[in-house]
């Protein structure tokens, strides 16, 4: 397939903001392309690089180049040229990675320039890409999108599925079953604002303590365990303690999904960050388990013993998972079986309030009736944190002074919106240690295209969690309102810009807040 032709629908999907017509587009290219150039289109669209981070920064585009007069070049020839930029490595890396941008560049028309060009700087990120091409393939090949959407849980990403869809049709996808270790995307969870509001929403619930630790869905067959992250990388080799505890266990072939945690002596869950870094460490695994023993609590059983479980409701899930777990290794939670009963509702805020002074972030909602399924979709789970925080890309830094002279400081905060942009939210030099502030003065560095002496811009791709105490309105930024003191509470590496919150979700809290009253109050 032509690379013109992904140009061309990128823009006719950005350009359009109704739903049916970016989902026809969609469909109408996935069922002229060749099932083998999917794989590339798909991540293309959603403004991602097959190759991930390429290390070619704003003096490698900004150089105008000659464009071609007309289209040639397909799409697999990008990817062939994008990937040989990826394996530039050693001295004089980065005149080299610039000539090879500079003959791609040659090589394309104008409008084929201008998508790589938002392509190489991040530009063209197209956060509900993914959602709508499930709702493409399964126009362009006449699948319930709802089969699609299961396949792509169970194969981990959307690339196997459309490539074996469009090429065999609808019955290909009974080949993605779940399967013993293989990974499937996780189930998340949305936000409520306090727990009667989420009970409210969720009708029977199980409202279970939300441990503040590292996601991990957990694969037994025998002998063999293996852990993966919520982005589906295998960790097992970083986490001895979970093999040696699941082995334990009674199942024999099981997939569960739990946090990791680490408890210190006194009994107090230990901060993300000592979690983060024990997990982090790579050389010295079995040093960094002995100074930091983490542990396994597990909240749901996707697979037991040749039976897929995920289609059941969770309260049978739960049943399930306490027949094989015990009692220490899941997670606490109180049941409010009838909405309307106060004393169950009592009771839930209670154990709220006793899960918080526990050391414990907050509690996650969970509709008893609900199969497991992947992302965000029904809201059938919901958390509730006493600290309002929010998932923000950075856009942006500024060179500090004093102190931090020499370091990225001030960031600039954006949320995402609908197409793709992000409206910038305030900025905030709060919250950070040292070790942050290193880290992230490099990182930025890397995504940087244009630093004017104060102020670095950078491609919109890091992930920061940032906590507020309230929105107030404001002229000065583009969404209409800021964030009352701002500050970094983490990077969220595990997240890509297209996952961090939108303005939708802003403004919808700003709402929320009640103008005028109580701790949210909103200042003119
Ligand atoms: N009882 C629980 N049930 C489900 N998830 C839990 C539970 N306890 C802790 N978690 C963690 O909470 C995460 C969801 O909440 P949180 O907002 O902190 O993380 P996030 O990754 O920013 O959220 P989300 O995944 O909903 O965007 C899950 O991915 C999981 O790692």
């Amino acid at each position: 397939m032509l690379f013109a032709r992904v140009a061309e629908v990128s823009k006719g999907v950005a350009a359009t903001s109704a739903r049916s017509r970016k989902i026809e587009l969609l469909a109408e290219l996935f069922a002229a392309a060749e099932p083998d150039d999917v794989p590339l289109v798909i991540p293309y669209l959603a403004g991602r690089l097959p190759q991930g981070r390429i290390g070619v920064g704003w003096n490698a585009l900004k150089e105008p180049v000659a464009p071609a007069a007309g289209p040639t070049l397909a799409v697999r020839d990008v990817d062939a040229a994008l990937t040989a930029v990826a394996g530039v490595s050693g001295a004089g890396a980065q005149g080299e990675r610039r000539r090879l941008v500079q003959e791609l560049m040659g090589a394309a028309t104008a409008d084929e320039q201008r998508f790589l060009f938002g392509l190489l700087t991040g530009e063209v990120r197209q956060g509900a890409l993914d959602a709508l091409a499930v709702e493409g393939l399964a126009r362009a090949t006449g699948t319930p999108a709802a089969r699609v959407r299961r396949a792509v849980m169970l194969a981990g990403a959307t690339a196997p599925v459309a490539r074996e869809l469009l090429a065999r049709g609808p019955d290909a996808l009974a080949e993605f079953r779940l399967t013993v270790g293989r990974p499937v995307q996780p189930m998340l969870a949305h936000s409520a604002g306090s727990v009667g509001e989420g009970v409210d929403k969720l009708g029977p619930c199980a409202v279970e303590e939300k441990l503040d630790g590292i996601r991990v869905q957990v694969h037994r067959d025998g002998d063999r365990v293996r852990a993966y992250t919520r982005t589906l990388d295998d960790i097992t080799d970083r986490l001895p303690e979970l093999t040696a505890a699941v082995g334990e266990l009674s199942g024999d072939r099981v997939i569960l999904d739990g946090e990791m945690i680490a408890l210190g002596t006194d009994g107090r869950p230990r901060s993300f960050q000592d979690i983060a870094g024990r997990v982090g460490a790579r050389l010295d695994v079995a040093g960094a388990a002995a100074h930091l023993p983490l542990s396994a609590v597990f909240f749901d059983i996707l697979y037991a013993d040749g039976e897929d479980l995920l289609d059941l409701p969770l309260s049978e899930r739960h049943a399930r998972l306490a027949r094989l777990v015990p009692e220490p290794m899941r997670v606490r939670r109180a049941l409010v079986a009838d909405p309307a009963d106060e004393e169950a509702r009592r009771a839930a805020d209670a154990f709220f309030a006793e899960t918080l002074a526990r050391g414990h972030e907050g509690v996650v909602l969970k509709a008893l009736d609900t199969p497991y399924s992947a992302g965000r979709r029904g809201a059938a789970w919901l958390k509730v944190k006493p600290v309002h925080t929010l998932d923000l890309v950075v856009l942006a830094a500024e060179w500090g002074h004093g102190r931090r002279t020499g370091k990225l400081s001030n960031l600039h905060l954006g949320a995402r919106r609908d197409d793709g942009t992000y409206a910038m939210l305030g900025k905030t030099f709060k919250g950070m240690t040292d070790v942050m502030l290193a880290w992230q003065t490099d990182r930025l560095r890397e995504l940087a295209v244009e630093d004017d002496g104060f102020t670095v811009r950078v491609r919109p791709e890091l992930v920061v969690e940032i906590a507020y105490d309230g929105l107030q309105r404001s002229t000065r930024y583009p969404a209409g309102v800021t964030l009352r003191f701002a500050r970094v509470v983490r990077y969220r590496e595990d997240k890509t810009a297209a996952e961090a919150d939108t303005v939708e979700t802003v403004l919808g809290r700003h709402e929320g807040q009640g103008e005028g009253s109580g701790e949210d109050r909103v200042e003119g």
